[in-house]
C-alpha cells in the first residue's frame, strides 16, 4: 500500500494534517503538492495523482480541495479511476466494499481534521468485497472503454444498441 496525495490551496492545511495520519498508520506516501495556501488550480494536482494511480505506481490517491468536488470531477476523467468525495465513515467503508474506489477526495472547507483522519483510515483499511460488486465495476469499465461488446456481454440494459 502506498498513497499519492495532493491538494489545492483550499485543501492545503487538511493535506498537511492527513500526511501525519498516514505517517501514524505507517503508510508511505508522495506529496504531489501544493506546498502553500497560495491560489492554484485543482486540475493541475488532480491529474498527476490520478494518472499515477491509474498507471499502478500508487495503490490509492487522496485529493483535497475546498469541497473535494472539483478534485473528484477531474480525477474521474482518467480511465481506471474511481474517485469519490466522502465526508463520513459509513460512506468511506461502503465505497471501498462496493465501489473499490481508488481515489478519495475531501473538502478542507467541509470537514474538520479529526473526522477527516478517521474517514481516511477507514477508507484505507477497508477491502473490496468483490462478488456482485465486481460485475457492476465491469459495467462501468465497459462504458469507460467505449466497448459496447463488453456492455452487451455484461447484459447492460442501458445499452439497447449493444
Ligand atoms: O473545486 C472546488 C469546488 O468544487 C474546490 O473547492 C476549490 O478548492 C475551490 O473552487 C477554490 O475556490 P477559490 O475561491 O479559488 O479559493
Amino acid at each position: 500500500m502506498n498513497v499519492a496525495i495532493a491538494a489545492d490551496h483550499g485543501g492545503f492545511a487538511l493535506k498537511e494534517h492527513l500526511k501525519t495520519v498516514l505517517e501514524d498508520l505507517g503508510i508511505p506516501y508522495t506529496d504531489f503538492g501544493c506546498h502553500s495556501e497560495a491560489s492554484v488550480d485543482y486540475p493541475d494536482f488532480a491529474v498527476p495523482v490520478a494518472e499515477a494511480v491509474a498507471r499502478g505506481e500508487y495503490t490509492r490517491g487522496v485529493l483535497i480541495c475546498g469541497t473535494g468536488l472539483g478534485m473528484a470531477i477531474t480525477a474521474n476523467k482518467i480511465p481506471g479511476i474511481r474517485a469519490v468525495t466522502v465526508h463520513d465513515t459509513f460512506s468511506a467503508k461502503a465505497t471501498r466494499l462496493h465501489n473499490d474506489s481508488n481515489v478519495l477526495t475531501m473538502g478542507g472547507r467541509v470537514i474538520g481534521p479529526g473526522l477527516a483522519g478517521e474517514v481516511l483510515r477507514v477508507w484505507l483499511e477497508t477491502p473490496f468485497e468483490g462478488g456482485r460488486h465486481q460485475r457492476r465495476l465491469d459495467k462501468i469499465a465497459a462504458v469507460e472503454e467505449h466497448r459496447p461488446e463488453l456492455r452487451a456481454e455484461a447484459g447492460d440494459p442501458a445499452c439497447p444498441n449493444c
